[in-house]
């Protein structure tokens, strides 16, 4: 069992929470809020889904971890989500509802239609991208990463892995910085623990990181080398043969004792994001021109009259956790060119803006009519978000 017996006072969840539970699982005072902003008739648990296995969903529940049923309807649940659980007729646990998502890892499904997405994980709030030096840096796969840990709705942080390889590190390490465009950037070797406690220390207690990165890239090394040094049970994520094989068979999440919660998903390894060529224009692009549209040209976007923006969401054209990411990221992005180097920023901006206005207005405009004509055709819309 999970032992967090340090300092009683750190971490402790807003409920009385028992630490096997969903304490051990990012179960914060703002979860907490979450959960209370969405009661659910007949709940009588908090939980967190902890592994989700072929039949049946493993959740952090009461004091512990137990084995329950996919909910019966709703939207499937991913590992990170939050879900009230109740007694069935029969008396039985079940999850009777699936907390609204802060944050969702999701693959696009290759010619499908493009509203077809697979979530694959909730609710993180840090996304790992792992960058290895020991290969040449290609600058399309780190900015697409980039693009779907900003477009998750968590915060992107570059983690440079293999750093002890000296010759090749210190030029990788420098471009990198630059394409990364503002996002902060963590140097990390596994083989001798360089830059792993700056790495835990980036992230806050309570709070979840996921790392996404090419096969090869160091994450189940680096992931060995979290846990190992923060939780005395590694067998879990351990099985005898670790040479290049999945240390984990599905997508799990893991507490550290800081209260920090590792999500290892093997499952977006080879992670196939978006549609080549598509990069941060193309995510962002027509967010950008819908603001642009606003009556006002420093419109806030918080009920002036005119506003774009409020009429997109309010109409179901654009979600509102989308253009939540968008805000993240404006933000993100304004705190970092507080304190980060001016050349990589004015690169940014340069790509960003040529992206937005070269990459294809028209052709999103055009795929965006195809689409809304199928929809009127199809007679249904997307389903609303729950
Ligand atoms: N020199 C050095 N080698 C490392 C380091 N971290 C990982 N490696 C090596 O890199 C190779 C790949 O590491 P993995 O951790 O399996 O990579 P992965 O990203 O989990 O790969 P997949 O499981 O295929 O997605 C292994 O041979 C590791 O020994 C490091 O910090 N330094
Ligand atoms: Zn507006």
């Amino acid at each position: 069992m999970h032992n967090s017996s340090g300092n009683p006072l750190d971490n402790t969840p807003s409920t009385n929470q028992p630490t096997g539970g969903p304490g051990a699982y990012g179960y914060t005072p703002a979860v907490a809020r979450h959960f209370d902003q969405y009661p659910c008739p007949g709940a009588t648990e908090r939980g967190r889904v902890v592994r989700v296995d072929r039949t049946l969903l493993l959740v952090a529940a009461g004091d512990g971890l137990l084995h329950l049923p996919y909910p019966l309807s709703g939207e499937p649940a991913v590992t990170g989500d939050w879900v009230w659980i109740g007694p069935n007729r029969a008396g039985n646990r079940q999850i009777l509802a699936v907390l609204p998502r802060r944050s969702e890892l999701s693959r696009k499904r290759a010619f499908e239609d493009s509203s077809e997405e697979q979530v694959l994980a909730a609710n993180m709030d840090t996304v790992g991208v792992v960058v290895p030096v020991d290969r040449p840096l290609t600058h399309n796969r780190l900015e697409r990463t980039l693009v779907a840990a900003w477009d998750s709705g968590a915060t992107p942080l570059v983690i440079i892995t293999k750093a002890d390889l000296a010759d090749v590190a210190h030029d990788v390490v420098g471009k990198v910085i630059l394409q990364a465009a503002g996002v902060e950037v963590v140097t990390t070797s596994a083989e001798n623990g360089d830059g792993v406690d700056e790495l835990m220390s980036r992230i806050q207690p309570g709070g979840t990181i996921v790392l996404l990165g090419p096969s090869g890239a160091g994450k189940s090394t680096l992931i060995n080398a979290l846990v190992g040094r923060e939780v005395q049970q590694t067998g879990e994520v351990r099985s005898g043969d670790f040479k290049g094989k999945h240390t984990t068979t599905a997508r799990e999440l893991v507490p550290l004792s800081n209260g920090t919660v590792l999500m290892d998903t093997p499952g977006v390894r080879g992670f196939g994001l978006f549609d080549a060529g598509e990069g941060l224009g193309g995510m962002f692009g027509d967010v950008e021109e819908l603001a642009a549209g606003c009556r006002f040209a420093d419109c806030a976007h918080g009920g002036e009259p005119g506003c774009a923006v409020r009429e997109a969401i309010d109409g179901g054209v654009l979600e509102e956790r989308r253009w939540n990411s968008y805000l993240k990221m404006q933000r993100e992005l304004a705190a970092l060119a507080r304190r980060s180097d001016v050349a990589a920023q004015r690169a940014y901006h340069r790509e960003w803006h040529q992206k937005v206005v070269s990459a294809g207005r028209s052709q999103r405009w055009a795929e965006r009519e195809a689409t809304e004509r199928q929809g009127r055709t199809a007679g249904k819309d997307r389903k609303p978000k729950r």
